[in-house]
């Protein structure tokens, strides 16, 4: 029998003897304190890179089988160059070759998509995470495929991989759309809003401050950086230090870190505040969305409502308009001043709200989707939780509409009825009844 058999399970009730043991004992004991700290150690670290989010355009609960990847990178190759390089290949005159994060997003496909007709170099990465249906991620990126843009699959925290794509590009452009979206769900996964938002625009940042040369960055920031502001309509000069999410916050806190990157090292950066953004392709996370299905379905859909019975509305603006907006944006970037990650001189640094100007009750969306679906939603209405929402939100989009004659021509109405059109087309009407 070993000496350590002796050693009770309790630490701290055991006084050891002064015994010629003594010593021997005490070693091994370390021994074993050491192996087993160290092996908390490892587990620990395995946990945090398995289990912690990935980023890109959504990011998924703790299941997410699409994480694996962090672990086993699958890029590389003599063909999967020649397809990044073929993708981002610029085909018109002064064209721009754009590396789009978050491409098999609902954004980022439509960014995507309408870069390549247009003839600039598109390079798409995603991680597809399951926060949402991976599976119309998939059928997002097999519709870019079809036209010419490759999305590579891959983290943005995987510093390694976007050097790499920065090697065998030179991106002019970087539209970063890569983000874990959704007020609500802050609250039960706020780890990955940090990792994805916060760490990921990071590590993307970095990358871009030691390409040579140093691409010009648009990004997605969100109209929920307002928070808590009352001041309507919501305009860029407005404060913007009352968050009412962590979701809110992250991308707030993206807004202070691109100053960061802008003032050391000359990066041009233009973040740009979406207004809760509609339409085909759509995320299905979104009330517009799921409240489509479920009014198919007959169940019943919960409509929030402001205290005293108040109103809760949106500038809900629609992505044929945001995707101008983010074209604009690009056109009128300026090039970044710095080189191998020096600064040469001050470089662009921008904020625009991208919105349709028109709030709308929430009340109003259902009508409408009831006309267009034929079909009366059972209503459940019920005050706004207490999870990050806020009671309203209106753009004043002057600004944007100064630089880049920034102007949205899709109603509300006209905008539903194209995304009820493909929502049906898309599952098909019964399919669409019965998911
Ligand atoms: O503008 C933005 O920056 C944000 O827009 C949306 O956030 P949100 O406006 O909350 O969009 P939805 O979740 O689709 O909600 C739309 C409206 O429906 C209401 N709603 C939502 C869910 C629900 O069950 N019932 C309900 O009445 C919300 O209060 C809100 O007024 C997006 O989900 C965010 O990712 C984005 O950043």
């Amino acid at each position: 029998m070993s000496h350590l058999d002796h050693t009770p399970s309790t630490p701290g009730k055991f006084k050891i003897d002064k015994s010629p043991y003594y010593s021997r004992t005490r070693w091994h004991s370390s021994v074993a304190k050491l192996t087993l700290w160290s092996s908390l150690f490892v587990a620990l670290i395995f946990l945090f890179f398995y289990r912690s989010p990935s980023s890109s355009s959504n990011n998924p609960p703790s299941s997410d089988p699409s994480r694996r990847y962090l672990a086993s990178a699958n890029w590389g190759g003599a063909a999967w160059e020649k397809r990044v390089r073929t993708s981002a290949r610029i085909r018109s005159r002064n064209g721009f070759s754009v590396l789009v994060t978050g491409a098999a997003g609902f954004v980022g496909t439509h960014v995507s998509s309408a870069l390549k007709r247009r003839g600039d170099g598109v390079l798409g990465i995603d991680n597809f995470n399951d926060y949402y249906d991976p599976t119309l991620k998939r059928a997002r990126q097999a519709l870019l495929e079809r036209s010419g843009v490759f999305i590579v699959e891959g983290d943005i925290n995987d510093v390694a991989l976007l050097k790499k794509l920065f090697d065998i590009v030179p991106f002019t452009h970087v539209m970063h759309l890569a983000a874990q979206a959704g007020v609500r769900y802050a609250m039960q996964n706020p780890g990955s809003y940090v990792h994805s938002n916060i760490a990921g625009f990071v590590s993307l940042l970095e990358v871009c401050k030691d390409a040579n040369p140093q691409p010009a960055i648009v990004w997605a920031s969100s109209s929920s950086v307002y928070g808590l502001n009352t001041k309507v309509p919501f305009s860029e000069k407005d404060r913007t230090d009352q968050p009412a999410s962590l979701y809110a916050a992250t991308k707030k806190a993206g807004e202070e870190i691109a100053h960061t990157y802008n003032h050391i090292y000359g990066l041009s950066l233009t973040g740009l505040r979406f207004f809760t953004v509609f339409g085909p392709w759509g995320r299905p996370d979104m009330a517009y969305f799921f409240f489509t299905k479920d009014i198919l379905k007959g169940k019943s859909i919960p409509i929030f409502e402001a205290a005293n019975h108040g109103t809760v509305a949106r500038d809900f603006t629609y992505i044929d308009d945001i995707v101008k907006g983010c074209l604009g944006s690009l056109d009128t970037a300026e090039k970044s001043t710095g080189s191998g990650g020096k600064k040469k001189g001050p470089a662009q640094l921008r904020v625009f709200n991208l919105g349709n100007t028109s709030p709308v009750p929430v009340t109003d969306l259902v009508s409408i989707l009831e006309r267009l679906l034929k079909v009366k939603a059972k209503r459940n209405v019920m005050k706004l939780p207490r999870n990050g929402d806020v009671p309203y939100t209106h753009a004043n989009i002057s600004y944007a509409q100064k630089e880049f004659g920034y102007k949205p021509t899709t109603d509300l109405q006209t905008g539903l009825k194209k995304f009820v059109r493909w929502y049906l087309s898309y599952y098909g009407d019964k399919k669409a009844v019965a998911r």
